[in-house]
């Protein structure tokens, strides 16, 4: 919710002009910039999703999203469990669990957003990740999951986390979370990439708004 409309639409047709290179990339704009979103990147690699969704399909859930709705509009990825939805709007680990194996029953892959809520140390970490991580394992099995390692302290913030922090972090949750992709989100950008090693990838915020910088961390991953 940092862009208007407007802004989204111009931002979006910046993004079709990015060089992905081999890097996979996906954008997931407010729910009303999805038909957009599918406009703008239609003809690129570049793939679409949403930020929340329900964990029912169809029924009496007025306000929500369906993930079966956003996959008829064409996105692939769901974020769900973002730090800002569990402090914000009263979601637990259980709820988000729910909506991450309602994403896969509607053929989304959920971007599952877990951390620990203030700074520790990496054990305290690993400890409320593991918490926050076991129902999304139990509800989703062998589906394809891709979990974003968040310190929520770090969202929103002068400076990411300390990549020995992260990179600590990040073996524990690898050795619980099965075969899924494990990104880091929370300040990333430009120069954070190659400070850690074994990372999938970035879970970009207020840094991919700046296209040029957007530029940068891909040219980065892709090297
Ligand atoms: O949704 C985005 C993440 O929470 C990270 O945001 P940020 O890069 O602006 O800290």
């Amino acid at each position: 919710m940092y862009l208007s409309h407007a802004e989204t639409i111009r931002w979006l047709d910046g993004v079709a002009r990015l060089r992905t290179g081999s890097v996979e990339v996906a954008v997931l704009p407010s729910f009303t910039a999805l038909p957009a979103a599918a406009q703008a990147l239609a003809g690129t690699a570049i793939r679409y999703g949403a930020q929340d969704c329900c964990w029912a399909d169809a029924g009496p859930f007025t306000g929500e999203v369906s993930p079966a709705v956003l996959r008829e509009l064409g996105c692939s990825y769901v974020e769900v469990g973002h730090a800002e939805r569990r402090r914000h709007f009263g979601e637990d680990d259980a709820m988000v669990a729910r909506k991450a194996a309602a994403a896969v029953a509607a053929g989304l892959v959920p971007i599952v957003c877990i951390g620990e809520p203030g700074r520790c140390g990496p054990a305290e970490a690993a400890r409320a990740c593991a918490r926050q991580l076991a129902p999304v394992v139990a509800a989703t099995g062998n589906a394809t999951v891709i979990v974003a390692y968040e310190p929520v302290w770090a969202i929103g913030a002068a400076e990411p986390a300390d990549p020995g922090h992260v990179l600590a972090v990040l073996a524990d949750i690898r050795a619980r979370a099965g075969k899924a992709r494990i990104i880091y989100g929370g300040s990333a950008g430009p120069g954070l990439f190659k400070r850690l090693p074994g990372v999938d990838g970035l879970f970009l915020g207020r840094s991919a708004l700046d296209l040029r910088g957007f530029a940068r961390t891909l040219a980065e991953l892709a090297a």
